[in-house]
């Protein structure tokens, strides 16, 4: 079964997703014109010195992901994924180019400026769910929101409509080891876009699913996007769900090639 939801309700959840909360003292940094891809890549150059040797995994990559698109990066392992998306994350800086962010240049700021960015623009899904066990579903996905400035109230209502957009309604008060791995997936997607991001990274978000679980919570995490007007690059291993995004990417001597 498909977590599709009605058309009202996708709008309503995109109002609320892409809502910039003016006077909450908890808006955007950069606002940048729609009209820019949300993320792009120019000329990104990373290389690893370890000792006498250098290994350059990036060499001048090129990528451009607009509002709305699910672009999934497939390349063999040791050819860069992790890489990739912790420069488009702002988690590294690039040894060369520039990773821009709605058209703000972003990559080389201090780590003080892209953390900031880093909580207000950008969600994560990884491969295991990393929510914290001691909270419910409903306080994992609340934490980002709190911690960002928002009041409990304001977070609890906003977590509550995500949870039941991904179909976790009745499961708002169950601890992560009362979830299934597939409605603990649910939950790390719905934390991930608690603050409204507008990128979405993912390494892995279904590789520790069955496949049908996979597929279940592939169409969970797409229909947000989409209902959101997110972009989102998804690492996998899973042909099949590669096949249901919008364009695939590989990492070809540490440059992109569309597939
Ligand atoms: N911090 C680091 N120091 C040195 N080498 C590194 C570091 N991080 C990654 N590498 C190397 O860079 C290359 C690319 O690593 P990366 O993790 O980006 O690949 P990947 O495509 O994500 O692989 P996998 O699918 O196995 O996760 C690998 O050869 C890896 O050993």
């Amino acid at each position: 079964m498909s977590p599709k939801m009605p058309d009202q309700d996708q709008d309503f959840v995109a109002d609320h997703l892409s809502a910039n909360q003016p006077g909450s003292g908890v808006g955007r940094l950069g606002l940048a014109p729609a009209d820019k891809p949300v993320l792009r890549l120019a000329g990104v150059e990373r290389r690893y010195v370890q000792g006498e040797r250098t290994l350059d995994v990036l060499r001048g990559a090129e990528l451009e992901i607009r509002a709305g698109e699910i672009v999934a990066l497939i390349a063999p392992s040791g050819a860069g994924k992790s890489t990739l998306l912790q420069l488009a994350g702002l988690l590294e800086r690039p040894d060369g180019g520039e990773v821009f962010l709605s058209g703000r240049a972003a990559g080389k700021l201090d780590d003080a400026e892209r953390t900031a960015i880093r909580r207000l623009e950008i969600g994560f899904v990884y491969q295991f769910h990393h929510l914290l066990p001691e909270f419910t579903a409903l306080e994992n996905v609340m934490l980002p929101q709190m911690i960002r400035g928002l009041d409990g109230k304001t977070a609890s209502e906003r977590a509550k409509e995500l949870l039941s957009y991904m179909k976790l309604g009745e499961r708002v008060g169950h601890r992560p080891s009362e979830l299934s791995g597939g409605e603990q997936q649910r939950v790390a997607i719905a934390r991930a876009v608690a603050n409204a991001p507008r990128l979405l990274l993912a390494d892995e978000p279904t590789g520790n699913l069955d496949p049908k679980t996979a597929h279940y919570v592939f169409d969970a995490l797409s229909a947000l996007v989409r209902a959101s007007g997110l972009a989102a690059l998804i690492a996998t291993h899973n042909m099949d769900l590669a096949e249901r995004m919008d364009r695939r990417i590989t990492l070809e001597e540490g440059k992109v090639v569309e597939m």
